[in-house]
């Protein structure tokens, strides 16, 4: 790649060395482009303000005449203040200055200054920021979201020094035919609107831009992805009388939504199309059952299956829970992850190769090159979200057409799936099976509250079990665990008379499998947890599930981990243990507290947090700035769906000069999308 092109890494930018590369990769920051379009949160507003508009608490700049010395007092160790007064349109105002004491020699009375600070109307006092260079009064000024690796200033500077090197390098990737009618900005002046407005206005127009744009290459990208959508797949002629009598053998009867699904697969699977299906319930609703009833209408047409999951852990109970579930059927299954031992797995690559093998359950380490399928006709994808849309991908790069089953607990609003996705089906389980009982949430704020000692008594004492997950209180995983292993010392402490086990993600995977194996045995009755067991683990006389520090965790996450109880007829109980000291957190144990329904959590969640997670939005640092939000920006979301249906309608495979840039983007950037956490 060429280094003068926008898609360069970020090292080739001058001063830009090892530390700041981490720096900036730490932000999400990978590329030129990732820097010219990482745009500010706020501005603050450095145009003179007048004494009579400012309002307590504002903040604002006040420029007038240096009328007294400035006086340094300190406090000891690095605290100090410096003050002095201000002329200000003949109001003589007092300016403070905390622990920049530097600032004395620059202050001379008589000097006209600009100062920026907040404004206390009580003791007409401006507590000051910053001195404000006089050239800058008037402008908006850019503050971007960073971490400790990174200074304000120096990021501004670097976005500031790349825009002008490399605006005469910007094209337009919206194709004109689309950008003209829609009076969009060009690139250039997009990014120089948003990173240096002059004013509110012009920034708030520009923003207008970037949102559709940013709907606009979302929606385009997975367009082409999924460009061979629609394309001839696998035929499963499979036979309905074997499977409608498997389904009589099963200890349960099936919910309405789950036969449903199970028809709407049957009935896609056979059709000579590839399916694209998404399969969404809440936790516990019996996505499995359904999924297996796929797999096993596939292996009556002697045809191979693929389940795969996110974790070896979550690979482990989907293979000892199916191969009973299948126990009396003649299909053969195969478990394939990263811990196989090389000689069995070369078994299980053999007989995968030569259809041995009904069903291989594994982790994306079923997409290797060396492994090979006879007939693979049905992909199930657990956990959408953490895959993404590009397993598919992968897939048909192997040159492979399967069937494809997206699984997810955590729902997308269906007017947002069907705007994103367009063509994928949809299949939602919306009740739960007969008999649950809706868990019941408790909140209390300490780790000491009695509370929990007497829910974990009370449900031992009925034989039942329980889950602790333990604080996800650091970056570094040796911390979490150090509070993993700490928790469960006290609870080996306090129940001595039962067996306490601690899982967590440093285990090697088979270790992992002992531990779950020995608790869904009933072996051992409290599992300390870190956040290993937030999928798929299914333990019913589990009906107890304390988490620590339950504020550091999303609203989604929350409802995953505490799905992990109430999946039998049991009274299941769910403890959040947290005091969040802000309003968001806060919301969210309420929510939980409240609500029992993923749906209604995953709504909420999304208006809390913008629709980050769902868009598979890189995070960015402590504060995940997007520009669009699917929620409010409904409309420039609409519009942008039907400008990528009228470009790719007209060149499907973006062949056209006018969507050469578009193309090109789209290709300079794939990488994207190909990492699978
Ligand atoms: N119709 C049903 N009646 C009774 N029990 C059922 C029914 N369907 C599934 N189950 C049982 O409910 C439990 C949860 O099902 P399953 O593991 O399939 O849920 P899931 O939707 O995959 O949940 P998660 O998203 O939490 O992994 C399992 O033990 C399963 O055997």
């Amino acid at each position: 790649m060429s280094e003068n092109t926008i898609f360069a890494p970020v090292s080739v930018l001058p001063r830009v060395g090892e530390k700041k590369v981490e720096a900036l990769n730490g932000l999400g920051i990978k590329k030129v482009i990732d820097l010219l379009y990482y745009f500010p949160y706020r501005y603050e507003d450095l145009s003179k303000q007048n004494i009579e508009n400012l309002v307590d608490g504002d903040k604002a700049v006040l420029q007038g005449q240096v009328v007294t010395s400035p006086v340094l007092s300190r406090f000891g160790g690095k605290r100090n203040s410096l003050r002095f007064k201000l002329d200000v349109e003949n109001l003589i105002i007092n300016v403070v200055f905390f622990n920049q004491p530097y600032l004395r020699d620059k202050i001379l009375i008589g000097q006209e200054i600009a100062i920026y600070g907040k404004w206390e109307q009580s003791n007409l006092s401006l507590v000051g920021s910053k001195i404000i260079d006089q050239a800058k009064t008037g402008q908006l000024e850019p503050i971007y979201s960073t971490t400790a690796s990174i200074k304000q200033w120096s990021l501004r500077k670097l976005i500031k020094d790349t825009f002008t090197n490399y605006q005469k390098d910007l094209v337009n990737i919206v194709p004109e035919e689309i950008r003209l009618p829609l009076h969009l900005m060009s690139e250039a002046e997009m990014l120089k609107k948003i990173h240096f407005p002059v004013n509110y206005e012009e920034a708030q127009v520009a923003r207008k831009s970037a949102v559709f744009e940013e709907f606009f290459l979302y929606l385009s990208r997975l367009r082409w992805l999924n460009k061979d959508e629609d394309q001839e797949g696998v035929e499963v002629n499979y036979d309905l009388n074997k499977l409608k009598k498997f389904i009589e053998t099963l200890p349960f009867e099936l919910t309405d939504s789950q036969k449903k699904a199970v028809n709407e697969i049957c009935y896609d699977i056979k059709s000579p199309l590839a399916m694209n299906r998404l399969l969404q319930g809440d936790v516990g609703s019996g996505k499995t059952i359904v999924a297996a009833l796929g797999i096993y209408a596939a292996a009556t047409a002697k045809m191979q299956s693929a389940l795969m999951v996110p974790t070896e852990v979550l690979a482990a109970q989907h293979y000892d829970n199916l191969k009973s579930l299948f126990k009396d059927t003649s299909l053969e299954i195969a478990l394939l992850t990263s811990a196989t031992p090389k000689a069995q797995r070369k078994n299980i690559l053999e007989r995968l190769k030569t259809g041995v093998i009904d069903l291989v359950i594994g982790t994306h380490a079923l997409i290797q090159p060396d492994v090979e399928f006879k007939n693979l006709s049905l992909v199930i994808i657990d956990e959408q979200h953490r895959f993404g849309v590009n397993q598919r991908r992968a897939l048909r790069v192997k040159g492979l057409m399967p069937n494809i089953l997206s699984m997810t607990a955590t729902p997308i609003p269906r007017t947002l799936a069907i705007t994103i996705y367009g063509s994928i089906k949809i299949s939602t389980i919306k009740e739960m099976p007969r008999g649950r009982l809706p868990i019941k949430t408790l909140w209390v704020k300490s780790p000491d509250d009695p509370l929990i000692d007497r829910a974990v008594q009370y449900e031992l004492k009925n034989d039942h079990q329980v889950y602790v997950v333990t604080p996800l209180v650091a970056e570094s995983e040796k911390i979490d665990l150090r509070n993993a292993e700490e928790i469960y010392d006290q609870y080996v402490k306090k129940y001595p008379e039962v067996e306490v086990a601690l899982l967590h993600g440093k285990m090697k995977a088979e270790a992992k499998e002992q531990i779950l194996t020995d608790f869904a045995a009933q072996k051992s009755r409290i599992l300390i947890s870190t956040t290993v067991i937030e999928v798929g683990v299914d333990v019913k006389a589990a009906t107890l599930m304390i988490i620590y520090d339950a504020n550091r965790f999303g609203l989604s996450q929350l409802h995953q981990l505490r799905g992990r109880v109430g999946r039998s007829s049991l009274q299941s109980y769910c403890v959040l243990v947290g005091n969040p000291t802000n309003d968001i957190a806060k919301k969210r144990l309420e929510l939980m507290v409240k609500s029992n329904d993923g749906f209604v959590l995953a709504e909420n969640d999304l208006k809390l947090r913008g629709a980050g997670e769902v868009f598979g939005s890189r995070q960015s640092g402590e504060i995940n700035f997007k520009v669009g939000d699917p929620l409010e920006d409904q409309k420039a979301l609409q519009l942008a769906r039907s400008a990528v249906d009228q470009v790719f309608k007209s060149d499907p495979l973006l062949e056209n000069e006018a969507n050469g840039n578009l193309h090109q983007f789209l290709i300079e950037t794939k990488d994207y999308d190909e990492t699978i956490d």
